[in-house]
């Protein structure tokens, strides 16, 4: 495999070429007396890094951050970094190197946006689940697919995909499924619609709560959401969206408040419908005004809640997006 070649040309002048994007993750990590964190940079990375063909690349060196540190506003900053880089003509796609552990939510931050473009470039997210310094660390071969994946024609289109492990995921419906399998991830539903949402100007302006419930939940949990000025609140339920009737009341008063409530599930796989009553049941928090994310994982749900609310808007929008974000076929 050809090594890579950074791009040194003036940016008034370029050939066409690829961005690689950095924001810390495994994939940069080294092992410290105080556990991993990351320390490589965009320039290290690539000289362990081929597969763009005659493509020269141009690194940006972002942030360096673990992604389960990533604040929402971090997320924000690196949607508007791989957006600003397509607007160049001259990028043929792009590449993000990320940590794992949260790659499900930029992921779908950025295809939410990437959506709503006319640009067919491909945007590859890759990461690593073995720090750099391991002994077989699986970062090096992940960023040289990525790197292909960017410089092929055949993922143009093709909205945020992931390269990882020898597989490429969609970033719809993408969660993470496995602390250290080198096949990190996997999809809810490979064939997930792709509703955009509109930019806004100045990054998240609303922040959203995702709550996990189980047997035995407290209320005061929703109620200290509602007290602490979210705007929004996604649930993970459990199974087909259900959970305990005390939380139902929660429910109602929160969406009596003007909040929205979302309601995922903490199962993987299937389906989310409104088929339970009793109280708790799904048909219950519809009744309360919830919606119902039916197949977007609570990770996701919040994403798009942050998205949505930031972007203004309301309760018929927010119900239709998430009745486009099923499968398409
Ligand atoms: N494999 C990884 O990248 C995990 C790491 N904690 C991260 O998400 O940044």
């Amino acid at each position: 495999m050809r090594p890579a070649t950074l791009l040194r040309m003036p940016s008034t002048d370029r050939a066409e070429h690829l961005v690689v994007i950095t924001t810390g993750g495994t994939v940069a990590t080294r092992q410290t007396s105080k556990g991993a964190v990351p320390r490589l940079g965009g320039a290290e990375l690539m000289t362990r890094a081929a597969g763009n063909g005659d493509l020269p690349l141009r690194v940006v060196d972002l942030m360096s951050k673990d992604s389960s540190a990533m604040s929402v506003d971090d997320q924000f900053r690196i949607a508007e970094a791989v957006l600003t880089a397509l607007t160049d003509e001259s990028v043929r796609g792009v590449v993000v190197t990320h940590g794992t552990d949260t790659m499900e939510e930029i992921t779908f931050l950025v295809d939410l946006y990437l959506a709503g473009l006319d640009s067919p470039s491909p945007v590859i997210f890759t990461g690593a689940q073995f720090t750099d310094d391991a002994p077989e660390p699986d970062g090096p071969a992940n960023l040289s697919a990525a790197l292909s994946c960017a410089a092929d024609p055949s993922a143009r289109g093709r909205g945020v995909l992931v390269a990882m492990g020898g597989t490429v995921w969609p970033a719809r419906g993408l969660f993470k499924i496995s602390t250290t399998d080198v096949r990190a991830f996997d999809v809810v539903h490979p064939g997930l619609g792709r509703p955009s949402v509109p930019r806004p100007a100045s990054g998240a302006a609303s922040r959203v709560d995702l709550l996990s419930l189980y047997p035995g939940v407290s209320p005061a949990l929703v109620a200290g959401a509602l007290g602490s000025g979210v705007a929004g609140i996604v649930l993970s339920a459990n199974g087909s969206g259900n959970t305990h009737p005390d939380i139902t009341a929660q429910v109602a008063q929160a969406t009596a408040a003007g909040l929205a409530v979302v309601v995922s599930t903490r199962v993987p796989y299937g389906e989310v419908t409104a088929t339970y009553g009793g109280g708790g049941g799904a048909v219950d928090l519809v009744d309360a005004g919830a919606l119902v994310s039916s197949w977007l994982r609570a990770p996701q749900a919040r994403m798009a809640l942050v998205a949505l609310l930031s972007a203004g808007a309301d309760h018929a929008e927010i119900a239709t997006f998430f009745a486009a974000s099923g499968p398409t076929d």
